[in-house]
C-alpha cells in the first residue's frame, strides 16, 4: 500500500523544509505541500524530522575475530541498526590467503541471507595480491558490486597486509573504480610494544592503549596517503581516532590527494581513562585503534565540522563482557577488539553534534548518510530524500531525551559502552524501501527482507573531486 508522510520537516544534506512525502512501490514518487493520495496510509510526522535513513559504512557482523565470533549476527545487528535509524549497512567480508575471493564473498552472502532486516553491501578485505586475486578483482568490483577494498595495516599475523599489497591494491582500485579503505596503524611497531609490555608483566586492559600510541596511527595514515598520491588513487581511512591522523589527512587533501576519513562515536565521546576501570571492566572499551586522551576529541569534532573528516561509522564489532572479553583476563592482547555501537551511532551524532551546536543539521545528514552513499556507490538511490530514491526514511522526534542502557538496547550483547549517557532525540518510525522496519518504536520488520545492494563504482564527480590526471607531488 502507498504511504503518505504528512506534516514533517524534511532534512537533507542541503535543505530543510516542510513537505509531505508520497511512497509508492518502495520509491519516493512525490514531495510537496498538501499532497493527497487516495487509499494511501497516512503517517503523521507533525513535530518530527524526516531524515534519509542512516548508512553505516563500517560493521562487523557474524565475524570470527580474536578467538571468538561477534555477538551480533546479521539478524540481531541489523534489527538494532534499524531501531537506531540506520537503513543500510556495509559489512566487511573477510578473506583468507589462498581461498578464492568469490568463496569468501559467498560465505558472507550466506551469513546475511534470510537474516538482514535492512539492506546491506560488502567491502572486500585484501590480505595479499596474488595472480588469482588480480584475476578475480575486476569481477568482484564490476559484476558483484563490491566496490570498496579493505587493507589492514595492523593485526600482525592475523589480517595485516604489507605496503606492497596496499600499493598494488591502490593501483587496482584506480583501474577498476574501487575505493581503498585502510585500518591505519603500524602493526609491526605495535607487535613489538605488546611483547615488551607483556614481558614486563603489564597485562591490564590499559596497556592495550599504551602499546598503540597515536603517533603510529598518524604515521600509518600518512604512509597510506602518500602511497595513494603515488598511485594517483583514492583512499578512505576508517576509524580515525587522533589529531595526528587528522593532520595527515588534512595535509594530503590540501595537496589534492583523494583521501577521506571516518571517525566513530566512541572516539568522540569516550577517552582512554575508561580502560582503567576496575575489575577488568576496562576490557569493554578495547578498540583498535584505542580510545585516546580527551584532547583528541576536540580535534575530531573540529575535523567533522570543517570537513577534514567526512563520515561516521559505528565499527560495530560486539563481544559480550562475560564469556568473550574475558578471554583477555591476564593478557590484554587477548581481549577481543571491538564494541557495540550500531544502534547508537545515528542518535549520538544528532544529540552530541546537532543538539549541542557542534555541527548543523544538514552536516548531520551528510555525515551519517549522504556522503557515505556518495563515497560507496549508493547515491542517489540511497542517502537522500528526493523523487526516485529508495524510500529509506527515518521519522525522528527531536523533543525527547533518553538514557542509553544495555537494559533497553536491542544489540545482542551484555553491555553498552555509552551506558548512562543521556541523549536528545530518537527515531520513532523507520522505513526500508517503503516498508516498516520500526513502527512507533516497535519492531515491524522481517528477517530476510533486507537485500544485498550491488554498489556503483567510485565516482569522484559526485564527491566534487576534479578528475585526477597526474600523480600528486608530495
Ligand atoms: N576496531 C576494532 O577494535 N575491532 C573491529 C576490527 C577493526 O575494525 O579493526
Ligand atoms: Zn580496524
Ligand atoms: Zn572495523
Amino acid at each position: 500500500m502507498a504511504k503518505l508522510i504528512k506534516h514533517g520537516t524534511i532534512v537533507t544534506a542541503a535543505d530543510q523544509y516542510q513537505a509531505d512525502v508520497l511512497i509508492e512501490d518502495k520509491i519516493i514518487t512525490q514531495i510537496g505541500l498538501n499532497l493527497e493520495a487516495e487509499g494511501a496510509e497516512i503517517i503523521d510526522a507533525s513535530g518530527h524530522y524526516v531524515f534519509p535513513g542512516g548508512i553505516d559504512p563500517h560493521t562487523h557482523l557474524d565475524m570470527p575475530f580474536g578467538g571468538t565470533v561477534t555477538a551480533d549476527d546479521f539478524e540481531t545487528g541489523t534489527k538494532a541498526a534499524a531501531f537506531g535509524g540506520t537503513t543500510t549497512i556495509i559489512d566487511f567480508c573477510l578473506t583468507n590467503k589462498g581461498v578464492p575471493l568469490s568463496q569468501s564473498v559467498q560465505t558472507w552472502h550466506e551469513k546475511a541471507a534470510g537474516k538482514a532486516v535492512i539492506d546491506y553491501g560488502f567491502h572486500l578485505m585484501i590480505g595479499e595480491i596474488t595472480d588469482e586475486v588480480l584475476a578475480e578483482l575486476p569481477k568482484m568490483i564490476l559484476d558483484e558490486g563490491i566496490t570498496s577494498l579493505k587493507v589492514f595495516m595492523a593485526y600482525k599475523n592475523v589480517f595485516q597486509a604489507d605496503d606492497g599489497t596496499l600499493f598494488r591494491t591502490l593501483l587496482e582500485a584506480k583501474e577498476h573504480g574501487a575505493l581503498v579503505m585502510v585500518h591505519a596503524e603500524n602493526g609491526d611497531v605495535i607487535d613489538y610494544l605488546i611483547k615488551k609490555a607483556l614481558d614486563e608483566g603489564n597485562t591490564e586492559p590499559i596497556y592495550h592503549a599504551l602499546t598503540r600510541p597515536s603517533v603510529i596511527e598518524g604515521e600509518a595514515t600518512g604512509r597510506a596517503a602518500k602511497l595513494t598520491a603515488l598511485a594517483n588513487s583514492q583512499l578512505y581511512v576508517v576509524h580515525v581516532t587522533c589529531q595526528e591522523a587528522v593532520e595527515q589527512i588534512t595535509e594530503a587533501r590540501n595537496k589534492g590527494v583523494d583521501v577521506w576519513g571516518e571517525t566513530c562515536p566512541q572516539y568522540l565521546l569516550l577517552d582512554q581513562s575508561y580502560l582503567e576501570k576496575p575489575d577488568f571492566e576496562g576490557a569493554k572499551y578495547v578498540w583498535s585503534p584505542p580510545l585516546r586522551e580527551t584532547y583528541h576529541q576536540e580535534a575530531l569534532w573540529n575535523a567533522l565540522k570543517n570537513g577534514q573528516l567526512q563520515t561516521l561509522g559505528s565499527d560495530h564489532c560486539s563481544f559480550n563482557f562475560k564469556g568473550q572479553k574475558d578471554l583477555g583476563l591476564g593478557d590484554f592482547s587477548k581481549i577481543p577488539n571491538g564494541g557495540p555501537v550500531i544502534e547508537d551511532r545515528f542518535s549520538i551524532l544528532y544529540s552530541e553534534g546537532v543538539a549541542k551546536g557542534r555541527i548543523t543539521i544538514n552536516q548531520f545528514v551528510d555525515i551519517v548518510s549522504t556522503r557515505i552513499a556518495k563515497l560507496f556507490g549508493l547515491f542517489p538511490r540511497k542517502g537522500t530524500i528526493a523523487v526516485g530514491c529508495d524510500a529509506d526514511i527515518v521519522i525522528f522526534n527531536p523533543n525527547v531525551s533518553r538514557t542509553i542502557s544495555a537494559e533497553t538496547h536491542h544489540m545482542n550483547v551484555d553491555y553498552n559502552p555509552f551506558e548512562g549517557i543521556t541523549i536528545t532525540g530518537e527515531p520513532v518510525t523507520v522505513l526500508s524501501r517503503g516498508e516498516y522496519v520500526i513502527k512507533n518504536k516497535q519492531f515491524a520488520g522481517t528477517p530476510g527482507a533486507g537485500q544485498f545492494v550491488k554498489r556503483g563504482t567510485y565516482n569522484p564527480a559526485s564527491l566534487g573531486v576534479t578528475t585526477k590526471k597526474e600523480a600528486v607531488q608530495l
